[in-house]
């Protein structure tokens, strides 16, 4: 018989995800039963097919009490108790095997909660460097309406900055709730750091998103900038003393760490953002998704978000998404998505969006001031290009 192999946090996480997805199929068949039944009592459906959805619902029950019922960390424990009695508390290895133990315990207990919350606290690896890969993605919201996402394709590597612009109506935000899984893609299909994303795992995928609204006020709930920050962690049910420093942390850097016992609404916009943003900071997302998050705001506020997208994205720590009407913004992006009637029309570096100004007039886009400039020179004879802000701008004339 071959040696008992001691069990690991990461067959936890396995644990975990897996009952995740037999709780997902009990869920979706009992939703199934109680749909027939509605139908079948307005004779739409026959009692067969509701004694079907009944079968599959018993088989998921089984199926998901079966795996409750196998806990491998009881046998896990069990073992790790058997080889700790073969020692003396003389001998060096009882102390080894008695860490072996303390893991064993533990794993048993998070197990048991892991049960009590059917899975949802497992996490996804990462499985490759590609933050994000959309396939042949396809969205309409009814079946005779024109599809809103009409067969996208793109591919994001970690840590890269990609700002997602389009006119009104050309898809941005239908794309971007189908990335936060608020919609199901009609067809096609959405990776996560190499975890294709289905329903049953969708909850567990989120993790790796952080997002950031609009409108700032609609956003807090807390009295104070810390309680605000607090709330997504006491959600996630991150240890009480492990917080305080979290929240330290996400607050410094984005400079708002003077403000933690401040009441948000008492803030600037730019500094409301700049809370939001260090509220999914702390969450540890490795893709933040910027939803028009500086549109509301003045020219201050949305420099000091702007700014801070920076900074982020100079760390190369986080993948950043900016849904934007602001061109401007485009500069500061690795890569920019073109959205136009549903589809992505160009993927590219800002530079190569740029080269083509008369193909992002056709689509009723603004070109960036700077662009502009440039292009006004150009016009009386004076070539510059490329520039990232008007200051490089300025240096490059003053060159000539
Ligand atoms: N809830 C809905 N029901 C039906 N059609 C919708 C719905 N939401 C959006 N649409 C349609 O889907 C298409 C894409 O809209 P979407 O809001 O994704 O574009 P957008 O680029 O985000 O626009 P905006 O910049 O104005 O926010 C549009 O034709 C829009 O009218």
């Amino acid at each position: 018989m071959s040696e008992f192999k001691p069990l690991t946090t990461k067959e936890l996480n396995e644990f975990k995800l897996l009952l995740n997805e037999y709780n997902d199929k009990l869920v979706r068949s009992s939703q199934k039963v109680i749909i027939a039944k509605a139908k079948y009592s307005k004779r739409e459906i026959t009692i067969d097919v509701v004694k079907k959805y009944e079968e599959e619902y018993k088989t998921a029950k089984n199926e998901f009490k079966y795996k409750v019922n196998n806990n491998i960390f009881v046998e896990n424990l069990k073992h790790a108790n058997e080889k700790l009695s073969n020692y003396s508390k003389n001998d060096e290895k009882y102390w080894e095997v008695y860490e072996e133990v303390k893991l064993a315990q533990f794993l048993l207990k998070e197990s048991k909660i892991a049960m009590k919350d059917r899975g949802r606290g497992g996490e996804l690896s990462k499985l490759s460097n590609t933050a994000l890969k959309i396939k042949d993605l396809k969205f309409r919201y009814k079946s005779d309406h024109p599809f809103a996402v009409n067969g996208v394709n793109v591919e994001v590597n970690h840590g890269e900055y990609v700002a997602i612009i389009g006119h009104n109506g050309s898809g941005k935000s239908t794309l971007s709730k189908i990335i936060i899984g608020v919609l199901k893609p009609t067809s096609g299909w959405i990776e996560v750091y190499g975890n294709r994303v289905t329903s049953s795992n969708l909850n567990i995928a989120r993790k790796f998103l952080g997002i950031v609204f609009q409108n700032p006020d609609n956003q807090f709930i807390g009295s104070t900038v810390r309680d605000d920050i607090a709330f997504g962690l006491e959600n996630r049910r991150i240890e009480p003393a492990k917080m305080g420093d979290i929240i330290k942390k996400a607050a410094k850097k984005v400079n708002m760490y003077e403000f933690l016992d401040h009441e948000p609404l008492m803030l600037s916009g730019g500094q409301k953002q700049r809370v939001a943003i260090a509220s999914a900071l702390a969450l540890s997302p490795d893709i933040l998704i910027f939803d028009e998050a500086t549109s509301m705001l003045d020219p201050k506020g949305k420099n000091e978000v702007k700014n801070i997208m920076v900074e982020l994205k100079n760390t190369r720590e986080k993948t950043i998404f900016s849904i934007t009407h602001d061109m401007d913004e485009i500069l500061n992006a690795d890569k920019v998505m073109v959205m136009n009637k549903g589809e992505l029309v160009k993927f590219g570096t800002p530079k190569e969006i740029l080269s083509d100004k008369g193909f992002l007039r056709s689509i009723h886009l603004d070109i960036p001031f700077v662009a502009q400039v440039e292009e006004a020179l150009e016009n009386v004879g004076m070539k510059v290009s490329h520039s990232d802000s008007l200051e490089e701008l300025v240096d490059k004339i003053c060159q000539k």
